[in-house]
């Protein structure tokens, strides 16, 4: 699957990722699109989170980690050493599977980013943290009650405010690791609007063992297996008419490891 460059968010190059020695990724090579939804699917151990938590350096401080390739994000290498990893992780946000709202009021988890930063008023917080709990789609449920503790909410609520959270410090990517895999169906499908909703400014890369939630949300996916990206393309493709039997085989639930 290829875009051009002038579409292309992150461009990951020949990446090869290995934890003591083991390889967990393989000479990966592929480019996600810009203000798109992108779905990494695989069986268990493929591979789908370590890509995922490469893509903002998570990896930096484990030691057994080895790396070899490129990832470059708007044509500038994430691995540069002038980058700031702090300023890298706000560009690409990511939301890990279970809610981890931190342990205080709705509204200081949404202003704690930008608290960070600093430099901005009392009013513009207030804004900033509105806008965000309105595109997290969480605002109407919220509105009275932003000095409630954020544990006082529901799961799926705690997941729509870590987005938000995420979303304030403004991202131009948000990672997505199993984002509703812990939530019931009726939060799942609002997380899966909302990732509809979001990639009008926002390219988004969500990892799912849910086919059906893949097929639903995402524009391109990627099928991993044992470490090697063996088929990418868009998921109408992928999921109607994969090229490989390996892919056709998983999608089709023949492959479970
Ligand atoms: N921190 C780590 N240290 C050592 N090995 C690891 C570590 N994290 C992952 N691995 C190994 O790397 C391989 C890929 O794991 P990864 O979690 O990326 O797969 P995955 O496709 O996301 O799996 P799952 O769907 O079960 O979450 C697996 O063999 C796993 O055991």
């Amino acid at each position: 699957m290829d875009f051009p460059s002038t579409e292309t968010s992150l461009d990951i190059e020949g990446l090869t990722l290995a934890y003591d020695g083991k390889p967990a990724l393989r000479d990966l090579t592929l480019r996600i699109p810009r203000h798109r939804v992108t779905a990494f699917i695989g069986p268990s151990g493929c591979g789908k989170s370590t890509l995922l938590r490469a893509l903002n350096r998570l990896h930096d401080l484990d030691e057994s980690v080895t790396r070899q390739g490129s990832i470059h994000l708007e044509g500038h290498d994430i691995h540069d050493p002038r980058v700031e990893v702090a300023e890298l992780r706000r560009r690409v946000g990511m939301v890990f599977q279970t809610p981890n709202p931190f342990p205080m009021s709705i509204y200081d988890n949404v202003a704690f980013g930008l608290r960070l930063q600093g430099g901005l008023s009392k009013r513009r917080i207030d804004d900033v943290v509105e806008w965000a709990l309105k595109s997290a789609a969480l605002w109407e449920e919220v509105k009275g009650r932003l000095r409630a503790s954020a544990w006082s909410l529901s799961g799926g609520q705690q997941q729509r405010l870590v987005i938000a959270r995420t979303l304030a410090v403004e991202p131009e990517v948000l990672l997505l690791d199993e984002p509703a895999s812990a939530l019931d169906p009726i939060s799942t499908l609002k997380i899966e609007e909302l990732i509809g909703n979001l990639k009008s400014h926002l390219t988004l890369v969500l990892v799912t063992h849910n086919m059906q939630q893949a097929a639903r949300v995402s524009d391109y996916t990627a099928f991993l297996h044992n470490g090697e990206l063996v088929e990418y393309g868009s998921t109408d493709t992928l999921f109607t008419h994969p090229r490989l039997r390996r892919t056709e085989n998983y999608i089709t639930g023949r492959m479970v490891s």
